[in-house]
């Protein structure tokens, strides 16, 4: 697979109330352009997966821009937003595979928006799709699961796919919803790490909504810490201060 360009993500002023009089994301300005993991934390229900859909156009932000080289994705539709958000790989909670799919059929979905109508309904891969698909898994660790049903894996397996058919896509960024919530501890960490080599590997921002900030600590080149819809951190990891995490989260008591 060709490694991605470096695709320049600006956010702009944007803003999104999904009732009228009632903002959730206020005046969001944010500029991504250096690869690796750019962790967001906030509390809950302050607009990180908003922000995360309104980049895809999941859903149509109220106002603002969203440039992908200077294409403002929020003032295209059809086809031209097809075309645009194929580079945008999304990764989620609960990893959104095709369930009764094998796992090389799952990391293979992700060349769907590269194909004609046709030969997407017959499933018509080209051998370069497949060949690539089988280098990745190699990669993701898990070459012997390639003819399993997805439903037989486990969850960091299952993340593991869900990353891998998101890199299929050739994204210029990876989008990751709570990539980790559902995993132990353990398997949190190897998903972050494989998120942080790939993203490198492949020269891409990966913007990881996540709420264990010392996790996010670990593996982020760098923070934004949104609070009422607001960036109100956006900077290097070590920079966070617990002054910092309370402007976040609010309070103090449970930082003891
Ligand atoms: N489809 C929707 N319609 C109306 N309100 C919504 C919708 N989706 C989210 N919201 C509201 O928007 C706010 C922000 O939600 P969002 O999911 O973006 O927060 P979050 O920071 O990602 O939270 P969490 O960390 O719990 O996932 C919440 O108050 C939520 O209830």
């Amino acid at each position: 697979m060709a490694e991605s360009q470096q695709n320049y993500l600006q956010i702009r002023n944007l803003n999104h109330e999904y009732e009228a009089g009632k903002p959730i994301l206020r005046g969001i300005d944010l500029n991504f352009d250096q690869p690796g993991i750019i962790a967001i934390i906030g509390p809950s229900g302050t607009g990180k997966s908003t922000l995360l859909r309104c980049i895809n156009r999941l859903i149509n932000p109220t106002s603002g821009e969203v440039l992908f080289d200077n294409v403002d994705l929020t003032s295209v539709e059809g086809k031209e937003l097809r075309r645009h958000r194929r580079h945008i790989g999304m990764v989620f909670q609960e990893y959104n595979l095709v369930e009764r799919l094998t796992v090389i059929e799952n990391l293979l979905t992700g060349r769907l928006g590269y194909m004609s109508a046709w030969n997407a309904w017959r499933r018509n891969y080209t051998q370069d799709d497949i060949n690539n698909a089988f280098e990745l898994l190699e990669m993701v660790g898990l070459k012997d699961f390639a003819k399993q049903r997805a439903d037989s894996l486990s969850g960091g397996q299952r993340q593991r796919v869900g990353i891998a058919r998101a890199v299929m896509q050739d994204p210029y960024v990876l989008l990751a919803d709570e990539p980790t919530s559902s995993l132990d501890p353990k398997t949190a960490v190897e998903i972050m790490e494989l998120m942080d080599t790939l993203a490198r590997r492949k020269n891409i921002p990966a913007l990881v909504n996540i709420h264990d900030v010392s996790l996010a600590q670990r593996f982020a080149v760098r923070m934004v810490g949104m609070s009422g819809g607001h960036v109100v951190y956006d900077g290097p990891p070590e920079g966070i201060t617990e002054d910092h995490l309370k402007q976040i989260y609010g309070g103090e008591s449970w930082l003891s």
